[in-house]
């Protein structure tokens, strides 16, 4: 058995609270610092990779002088905001000495439930990796209530997982692995080298946190393997405090625990193109653009549009037909209905002048569209 981070691009790696804050002890420097030079390694080997770090709370609570975690949300978000400030500094001095800089990231549950805000944050994301920023990410704990809370950065991960359609999902945690049941709990427990994500049994097998610090425990860990793979991603739950573990597992190393997606990313992105977003317009494209399109999978620029049909607004999805109105491929506008109008049969340098800014240069990016 080969670690699959040894041949995915794009990783999505997360970092609990109890690792990050030391058990609440306070941010552990050492650890960030370890992080940040192996990821800084695999971005040497040619991986892109976002972080996304639990610790704002605990480490607000510890800056706060709070011995213990308060139970009303109100004191949760105000302790996650003086921690995030400390979470964010260490780690630009961590990254900065490997010569990377990073960008901070909050998001919500409804943030990426939002077509427009999805593609805002997708294309923000998209943009960094291509600085060569590593972006940090945590929930935007401010503007959260209980009702639309994450609850948990497992599933965060997953859902960014699922937004860059990353190839795995890397969980670090204070245990080597998945279990048959809690270590902590039942010294017999066996470990869990590879399953596949989704397998009902391993459910079962997941207990809440075993420390007063983490939120989820396992079982956060094994539903965010459930959801990664609705994209398909693998996800590996390993030891955050294992010595080289992401260059480890990068080199082929089996360790931590495996668990694999049996979708395709292509095939999961079709189906959720396909399944999940109604149509909300269509863009009537010329020879060249359908036949560029259609052969070469490239983005749809507005030149080769010749006429726009519905009401949509930038994120929604969009069928792009031929002249015989045969579709040709569908997939997220960056512009609305009423822009697209405007910009169709122009070229790209003409659509700031046009709206009196720009977007995007691309209609429709082919990262956003498949085609059929
Ligand atoms: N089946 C299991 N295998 C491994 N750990 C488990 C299992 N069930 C529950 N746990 C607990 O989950 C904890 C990790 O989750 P959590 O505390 O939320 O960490 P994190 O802060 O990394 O998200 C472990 O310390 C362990 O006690
Ligand atoms: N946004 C919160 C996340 C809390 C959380 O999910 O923690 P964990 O279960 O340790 O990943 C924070 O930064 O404290």
């Amino acid at each position: 058995m080969q670690s699959l981070i040894h041949t995915a691009d794009r990783i999505v790696v997360k970092v609990g609270s109890s690792l990050v804050t030391n058990d609440g002890k306070g941010l552990d420097l050492a650890a960030l610092a370890r992080w940040a030079a192996e990821i800084a390694e695999l971005k040497r080997r040619g991986k892109e990779v976002v972080l996304v770090s639990s610790g704002a709370i605990a480490e607000g609570c510890q800056r706060l002088g709070w011995a213990t975690r308060p139970k009303a949300v109100h004191e949760l978000q105000a302790a996650a905001a003086v921690g995030q400030m400390g979470l964010c500094e260490a780690y630009e001095q961590a990254f900065r000495r490997h010569g990377l800089q990073t960008a901070q990231i909050l998001l919500t549950h409804e943030d990426l439930a939002d077509r427009t805000r999805y593609l805002n944050a997708r294309t923000t994301l998209s943009t960094l990796m291509a600085l060569n920023v590593v972006p940090i990410i945590n929930e935007n704990d401010t503007v959260v209530t209980a009702e639309i809370r994450f609850g948990d950065n497992d599933t965060l991960g997953a859902l960014v997982t699922n937004l860059i359609e990353a190839d795995a999902l890397v969980i670090l945690t204070d245990q080597q692995g998945l279990y048959s049941a809690d270590p902590r709990k039942n010294p017999d427990a066996v470990f869990i080298h590879e399953a596949n994500a989704g397998d009902a049994a391993l459910e079962e097998m997941a207990g809440g946190a075993g420390s007063s610090i983490g939120t989820g425990g396992m079982l956060t860990k094994i539903l965010a393997a459930k959801r990664a793979a609705r994209s398909g991603a693998a996800t590996i739950i390993a030891c955050g405090r294992e010595h080289d573990v992401l260059s480890r597992l990068a080199d082929g190393e089996a360790i931590g625990t495996q668990l694999l997606a049996t979708t395709t990313r292509m095939a999961a992105r079709k189906q959720w193109l396909a399944d999940h977003l109604q149509l909300a317009g269509k863009l009537v494209l010329d020879a060249g653009a359908a036949q560029a399109v259609r052969e070469r999978g490239t983005s749809l620029l507005p030149i080769g549009v010749r006429a726009v049909d519905g009401a949509f607004l930038r994120g929604d999805v969009v069928a792009c037909i031929d002249s015989d109105g045969i579709e040709v491929a569908r997939g997220l506008a960056n512009y609305s209905s009423d822009e697209a109008r405007l910009i169709m049969r122009r070229p790209t340098r003409e659509i700031e002048q046009v709206l009196g800014y720009l977007v995007e240069p691309e209609l429709i990016h082919r990262d956003n569209m498949v085609t059929l």
